[in-house]
């Protein structure tokens, strides 16, 4: 079946946690409606940007794209950019069931507020239930879609951080659940813009019937935090992450990483003379954001309960954090074993950098500049003078290389080249992280690959040795994921197959991160790629025009 979707995205004001800010909305609505569709289903949107003065694109996140690398919605990757007034129809394949996400992927919009879930079911056989290809049973479901915010403007967060020094965009005013939270109005720091009482900052309120089983899906778009998400008094099981059954395990409280999907199962077996709390809390940096919070309801109430919100773990609490990644393995009766070795490996070392007094991130010495010709039709025409042809470094000194301390040589070089992998061959990239600028810091990196599913082989903390960390891979039943956790002075190893014709980002989910550098973009099949759309193009050399 085709599902259709018409959205115009435009500026509102909202007052999703009680203070007005211009927000990005689809159809007025933020976060933007459900796509709900069947797995084999075609999901075509048609996009109206009525942003007045403001690019736009839109990522359809955990969706391979497979035949229609156009589609990725990647501005300056797979497409140019649609402009004001302009409409662009989105139409691809949703080839697996399971939980992802859709975003802009235009400069800092998505902290605008353009997002929203997308939900693919499994395709029933003839007179089988629904569920049946699951490996598990639940009653009911609901979706948890959880996010930071900033009263600041997009553009403000930009030029802050494109400035010198650096503006940084700081710790997030509120977290949002399902967009909306609840900022402390005594604080705001314009009068008048704050309304406690507004209806677009209610609580949101999860019912739930004792007894029965509900499956969460949970999915995070934050711009910068990673989070921890609890319900408070109900243990969840994890069975879902980035659309790929896992091996169950159990958890009082969940870690998801800007980019991430889990669903987990809960029972409505506690108390229900009472109503509970969801909770999402700031890990890994430390907090300066009150809590998320959202009702579970027994009784349809709106009650909130009368105990403290769960606070999640201490935030810089790693190896907890490391642990339940390294948990997330596949689920016994859907592994799908990875080749047994690579063809080629890209060893990345993830550094902040200063270039030209600007404040940036860089892989292996390189921070990555967007071209203003899409990558995809530059490539495709030959257009090989709009971005640089030198491919960036395979790796990086590593043996002298200390993590634990900050660059000895803080400088960095920009490209905007890319990798061109082999069609058909077997990629492993290990991300290394290390300490940034200033001393005793490293943070964590949600790293998000567009394009693929890749099999997470293994983690660590310290330098990565690429004579002896192999040999510990974990081949055997590694989670299939589309992104992924780097820890703090940690490493993370990961295996994919470049089988997917078309151009692909791969980058730090952290908004701001990618817009300081820290992305790279990796070719395949090219040739194999179908004629492109016309509505893509428009910008830079690809209507032979000038850049
Ligand atoms: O890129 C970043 O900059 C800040 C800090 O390093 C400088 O203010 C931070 O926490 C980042 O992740």
């Amino acid at each position: 079946a085709t599902r259709r979707y018409e959205w115009e995205v435009s500026y509102q004001f909202k007052s999703p946690d009680c203070v007005r800010k211009l927000s990005a909305t689809i159809n007025g609505q933020t976060p933007g409606p459900t796509i709900r569709a069947t797995q084999g289903d075609t999901v075509e949107v048609k996009v109206r940007n009525s942003l007045l003065t403001e690019n736009l694109a839109i990522h359809w996140h955990g969706i391979r794209q497979i035949g229609t690398p156009w589609a990725d919605g990647t501005e300056g990757v797979t497409q140019c950019p649609i402009l004001p007034g302009d409409t662009l129809t989105y139409a691809f394949v949703v080839d697996r069931p399971g939980t992802y996400m859709y975003h802009a992927h235009y400069g800092m919009q998505r902290s605008a507020g353009l997002y929203g879930v997308v939900v693919v079911v499994v395709a029933a056989a003839p007179g089988a239930k629904a569920d049946d290809a699951e490996p598990f049973a639940y009653d009911d479901e609901h979706h948890v879609l959880l996010n930071d915010w900033w009263h600041n403007s997009t553009y403000e967060l930009a030029v802050g951080l494109a400035s010198v020094p650096m503006v940084w965009v700081g710790e997030p005013h509120s977290l949002l659940i399902n967009g909306r939270g609840r900022f402390n109005c005594s604080a705001a720091a314009v009068p008048g813009t704050c309304n406690a009482t507004s209806p677009e900052c209610d609580t949101p309120v999860f019912a739930v019937v004792p007894g029965q089983t509900y499956r969460f899906r949970i999915a995070s778009v934050t711009s910068l935090s990673a989070l921890n998400f609890e319900i408070e008094g109900h243990e969840m099981t994890v069975v879902e992450a980035d659309g790929h059954y896992v091996k169950p395990f159990v958890v009082k409280n969940i870690n998801i990483y800007s980019g991430e999907t889990y669903s987990v199962l809960i029972k409505a077996d506690q108390d229900p003379n009472r109503n509970y709390w969801l909770a999402s809390n700031v890990v890994s940096r430390q907090p300066a954001t009150p809590t998320g919070t959202a009702i579970l309801s027994y009784s349809g109430d709106r009650a909130p309960p009368s105990t403290t919100p769960p606070t999640g773990p201490a935030w810089n609490d790693t190896m907890y954090r490391f642990q339940q990644s390294v948990a997330t393995v596949a689920h016994p009766a859907y592994v799908e074993p990875p080749p047994p070795r690579a063809d080629r490996t890209i060893l990345l070392l993830n550094t902040q950098n200063k270039i030209d007094a600007h404040t940036k991130w860089a892989l292996n010495g390189v921070s990555f500049t967007l071209p203003h010709t899409p990558y995809l039709v530059a490539m495709k025409r030959g257009l090989l003078d709009t971005f640089d042809q030198r491919p960036p470094p395979e790796t990086y000194a590593y043996q002298g290389y200390d993590v634990y301390a900050p660059p000895q040589n803080p400088n960095a070089t920009t490209s905007d080249g890319l990798y061109r992998l082999r069609f058909g061959s077997v990629v492993d990239v290990v991300l290394q992280n290390a300490n940034m600028l200033a001393p005793n810091k490293s943070e964590t990196h949600p790293w998000h690959l567009h394009g693929h599913d890749f099999w997470v082989l293994g983690y660590g903390i310290g330098r990565f040795d690429p004579a002896v960390h192999p040999a510990s891979y974990n081949l055997k039943d590694p989670v299939l994921k589309n992104t992924v956790a780097v820890h703090p002075y940690g490493w993370t190893a990961l295996r994919f197959k470049a089988d997917n014709p078309g151009v692909w980002a791969f980058h730090c989910h952290i908004e701001a991160h990618f817009f300081m550098g820290m992305g790279i973009v990796f070719e395949e099949g090219i040739q194999r790629v179908a004629s492109l759309p016309p509505e893509i193009m428009g910008c830079g050399e690809t209507n032979g025009g000038h850049r």
